[in-house]
């Protein structure tokens, strides 16, 4: 990874620049209308869709995935096709600084939804969910604050964004040569990657015990009698198994990018910086495979998007006559 590069027009090398190349092509199509599709299905039935933290979440997080897709993805498909750096260095901070802005946003949010879990599930007495979705915005706007001016902190000195692997894309300086880069490094992967992916290991442990539990006593905490308490647990059980998969997918995709991060930042082997391109593209397909998860996992998300669509073409059609 780059240490002290202020050189922005990159080496690269064919074979990587053409994959990097097709994935931010991919993504800056994909992701960008994916997305969107899932964020107007909700604005469409914002009355009937917003009904639960889960829903604002989704919400934002498509959000986060659209504005990197649309305004990321094509500088780092330009740089590509160029085979070297071709956005100067304001196209490199604004790479740098949204990405890393989404991306933080985001693991907070993952974080704060696997604790709405688990005090739904594992402290019903505390009425959680209902204080939940009152605060659930205020919880986004904060974790989207959080993480924008912890992104801006290197635009003020603190850590710098710059090339990074082949000179295809920028991101902050990952290395520990000065005690500037190296302390802002450790602050983000310890605050934004270690303890939120505690809490969220520790949430949903805890949620999968007290699942097990409650399971074994169903007959008798419930009776035959008691179906709609059963039935509505039993709904709640499936919405953490649908979280537990949308940030597992979101830990698969950034955790070979942490790890390589980290590797750079202890200085235990230098990543090589072919292979180093790697994980970054990896972490950049979740853009577009998040919304195919939304689609597989919510069916009411599913139906109204099918509608959408549908009511998209007739009209379509309709004027075309
Ligand atoms: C978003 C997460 C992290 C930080 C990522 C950063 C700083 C990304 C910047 C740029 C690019 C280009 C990324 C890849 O495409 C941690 C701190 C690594 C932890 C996981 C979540």
């Amino acid at each position: 990874m780059s240490e002290n590069s202020t050189n922005l027009t990159g080496i690269t090398d064919s074979r990587y620049a053409l994959m990097a190349a097709f994935v931010h092509g991919f993504i800056a199509i994909f992701g960008t209308l994916t997305n969107a599709v899932v964020m107007l299905t909700y604005l469409k039935w914002r009355r009937t869709m917003f009904e639960t933290p889960r829903d604002l979440l989704i919400f934002t997080l498509a959000l986060a995935d659209c504005i990197t897709s649309l305004f990321v993805a094509p500088i780092g498909m330009a740089a590509s096709i160029a085979g070297r750096w071709s956005s100067g260095r304001a196209g490199c901070v604004w790479y740098g600084f949204v990405s890393t802005w989404m991306g933080l946003a985001s693991i907070l949010q993952l974080t704060g939804i696997a604790a709405e879990r688990y005090f739904t599930l594992a402290h019903p007495d505390l009425r959680w969910s209902g204080i939940c979705k009152k605060y659930a915005r205020l919880f986004i706007a904060l974790a989207w604050l959080v993480s924008g001016l912890t992104s801006t902190c290197p635009l003020f000195g603190w850590s710098k964004y710059d090339l990074e692997g082949i000179g295809l894309h920028c991101s902050i300086v990952w290395s520990a040569s000065t005690l500037n880069y190296g302390s802002y490094s450790l602050f983000l992967l310890v605050f934004f990657f270690v303890i939120p992916l505690g809490l969220i290991m520790y949430f949903y442990t805890n949620v999968y015990f007290v699942v097990r539990r409650l399971s074994s006593e169903a007959e008798s905490l419930w009776g035959a009698d008691d179906m709609a308490t059963r039935q509505t647990y039993i709904a709640q059980v499936k919405v953490a198994r649908q979280l537990v998969l949308l940030t597992g997918m979101f830990l698969f995709a950034w955790t070979p990018y942490a790890v390589m991060s980290f590797i750079s930042v202890a200085n235990i082997i230098k990543p090589d910086k072919k292979t180093s391109v790697l994980p970054a593209v990896f972490a950049k397909m979740s853009y577009v495979y998040n919304p195919l998860v939304y689609f597989f996992t919510f069916k009411r998300l599913r139906r109204r998007s099918i509608q959408l669509f549908k009511r998209s073409t007739v009209q379509w059609r309709t004027n075309d006559m």
